[in-house]
C-alpha cells in the first residue's frame, strides 16, 4: 500500500504564516465578459424594486426554475437577466453579482482534456449541459496540477495518470459555469481534489482502511476547523498538518477558500465536511463488522457520505453569498439534502462496475437493493435508477417551491447554482470513461 504521506512533510509553519496569496491571472480582468448568460426563460412579469435588494422573480413550475439554469437556458427573461447581470452605468461596477474574466489562450496549447463520449445511463433523468468552456478547462487543469504537485506534494509520480484521468478541470468548469474568474473555479477544484485525497488515502483504495479511520479523519478535520489550544500543544498540531498529503491538501485548499468566502460560508463548509466525515465513519464501521444495511439505512449513510460540500459552495465560487439565515431555512435544507442525495446516487450508478471490481464488498445502492430485496443485480440497478429519478424530481419541485416562497436574487441564483452543479456532476460521470463504465443491463 502506498503511504499517503508520499514525500517529505511540509515545514511546520503556523497556518497564518503559510497562507498563500491568490493570483487571479485575470487577463483583461476588467469585466471581459458577463458572468452569466443573457438568456433565461423565467416568466415575467417579475417586479424589481430598486433599493429593496429582494427582486421578486417567481418561477411558476419546477421546469421554469430548472431552465433558469445558465447551462441549459433556451429562452429569455429580461428581468432575471437584469438581476443576474447587475446594475449598469457609472459607478456600479462593484455592485455586480459577477463578472467573468476571459482566459488567455496560450500560444502553444497543452493537450486539452478531451472527453471520450460516454453514454448516459438509459432511463436516468438528467439534463445535458453544453461542453464546458475549453479555455477555462485547460487553465484550471494546468493550475490544479501545479497546486497538487508544487504546493501540496499530493501524489507520487506513479499516480499522475489517475490524477489526470480524474479530469478535475473539466469537472469543475462544468459544475460552475457562472464563476466570475478561473481563480473562483480553483476554490472548488482544490477542495474537490483534497476531498478525494482524503477519501482515497484514508478510506479507500490508495492506502485507506476502516481501521483507525476515526482518528485520522478527526485530525484531518482540524485542517479545516483549526485546533485552538495552549502554546505548548499548538506546535505539534501545526506540524501534523504537513505530515501527509490529505492534510496538506485540506489545509491549503481551505486557506484559499477562507480568503474568498465569508465567515458564514466557511462555517457552512466546515459543517458540511463534518457531515461527510460522519458518513465515511458509518460506512467504515459497517465494513468492519460486515454489516449489510437496510436500503433506508444505506440511504441515510449516503446522505452524509455525499457530494453535499460541493454544490453548497456554489455561491462562494459564483462570487456572491446566500445569507446564512436563508441557507438555514428548513425548506432550503431539504432542497440541499435532496440535491446531494440525487447527485450522489449518480455516482453509485456510474461507479457500479468499478466498485464491483474493487477488493471486498463495496456498498452502493444497487448492491444493497439486490442484497436486501432479494432481486437480480439488473433489477436492483434499474430500481436504483428509479430512486435517483424520484430524488431528482423531488429536488426540482421543492426547489421551485423555495424559489416561489423566497424569491430573492441570492436564493434564486443559489438554487440555479445547485441545479447546474448536479447537471455538471452528471456530465462528468457520464463522460469520464477513464474511471467509469456502464454495466451490460440493456
Ligand atoms: C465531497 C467529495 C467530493 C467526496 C468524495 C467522495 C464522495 C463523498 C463521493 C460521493 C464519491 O463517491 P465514491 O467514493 O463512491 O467515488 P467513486 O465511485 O470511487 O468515484
Ligand atoms: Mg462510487
Amino acid at each position: 500500500m502506498p503511504d499517503p504521506g508520499f514525500s517529505r512533510p511540509q515545514p511546520s509553519l503556523p497556518a497564518a504564516a503559510a497562507r498563500p496569496h491568490i493570483h487571479t491571472h485575470a487577463a483583461g480582468s476588467a469585466a471581459a465578459g458577463e458572468a452569466l448568460p443573457t438568456k433565461s426563460p423565467l416568466p415575467g412579469p417579475p417586479s424589481v424594486h430598486a433599493g429593496e435588494g429582494a427582486a421578486a422573480v417567481r418561477p411558476s413550475s419546477p421546469a421554469e426554475l430548472r431552465h433558469a439554469n445558465p447551462a441549459v437556458v433556451t429562452q429569455s427573461s429580461p428581468a432575471l437577466e437584469r438581476i443576474l447581470r447587475g446594475p449598469s452605468g457609472l459607478g456600479t461596477t462593484g455592485l455586480h453579482l459577477a463578472r467573468r474574466e476571459e482566459v488567455p489562450v496560450p500560444a502553444v496549447s497543452p493537450e486539452p482534456e478531451a472527453p471520450d463520449e460516454g453514454k448516459p445511463i438509459p432511463g436516468l433523468y438528467h439534463h445535458p449541459v453544453p461542453e464546458p468552456d475549453p479555455a477555462r478547462v485547460e487553465e484550471v487543469s494546468r493550475r490544479i496540477k501545479a497546486w497538487a504537485v508544487d504546493e501540496v506534494e499530493m501524489y507520487p509520480p506513479e499516480w499522475e495518470d489517475q490524477f489526470d484521468g480524474f479530469s478535475t478541470g473539466r469537472y469543475m468548469v462544468a459544475c460552475h459555469p457562472d464563476a466570475p474568474t478561473v481563480e473562483h473555479v480553483m476554490l472548488a477544484a482544490r477542495l474537490m481534489v483534497a476531498e478525494n485525497a482524503v477519501d482515497d488515502c484514508y478510506c479507500e483504495d490508495h492506502g485507506g482502511s476502516p481501521v483507525g479511520l476515526g482518528g485520522r479523519l478527526l485530525l484531518a478535520h482540524t485542517a479545516l476547523d483549526p485546533l485552538h489550544t495552549t502554546k505548548d500543544y499548538a506546535p505539534g498540531w501545526v506540524e501534523s498538518l504537513g505530515s501527509d498529503a490529505p492534510r496538506r491538501a485540506y489545509r491549503s485548499a481551505m486557506e484559499y477558500f477562507v480568503q474568498k468566502a465569508t465567515p458564514s460560508q466557511a462555517d457552512r463548509f466546515r459543517h458540511d465536511m463534518a457531515r461527510l466525515h460522519m458518513g465515511y465513519l458509518a460506512e467504515a464501521a459497517w465494513a468492519e463488522t460486515d454489516h449489510m444495511p437496510e436500503v433506508w439505512e444505506y440511504l441515510a449513510m449516503r446522505q452524509f457520505n455525499n457530494f453535499r460540500p460541493c454544490p453548497t459552495l456554489t455561491d462562494s465560487v459564483g462570487g456572491y453569498e446566500l445569507p446564512a439565515d436563508l441557507h438555514a431555512r428548513p425548506d432550503m435544507q431539504r432542497v440541499i439534502a435532496l440535491a446531494g442525495n440525487a447527485t450522489t446516487i449518480v455516482n453509485d450508478l456510474y461507479s457500479y462496475t468499478k466498485e464491483l471490481k474493487s477488493p471486498g464488498r463495496h456498498l452502493n445502492l444497487p448492491v444493497v437493493i439486490a442484497e436486501r430485496e432479494g432481486i437480480s443485480d439488473r433489477d436492483a440497478y434499474l430500481k436504483a435508477v428509479e430512486v435517483h429519478n424520484d430524488l431528482m424530481h423531488e429536488f426540482e419541485s421543492e426547489s421551485a417551491a423555495v424559489a416561489a416562497a423566497c424569491p430573492v436574487p441570492s436564493v434564486l441564483r443559489f438554487l440555479r447554482g445547485v441545479a447546474v452543479w448536479l447537471d455538471g456532476n452528471h456530465y462528468w460521470h457520464q463522460t469520464n470513461t477513464y474511471r467509469y463504465s456502464l454495466p451490460d443491463f440493456w
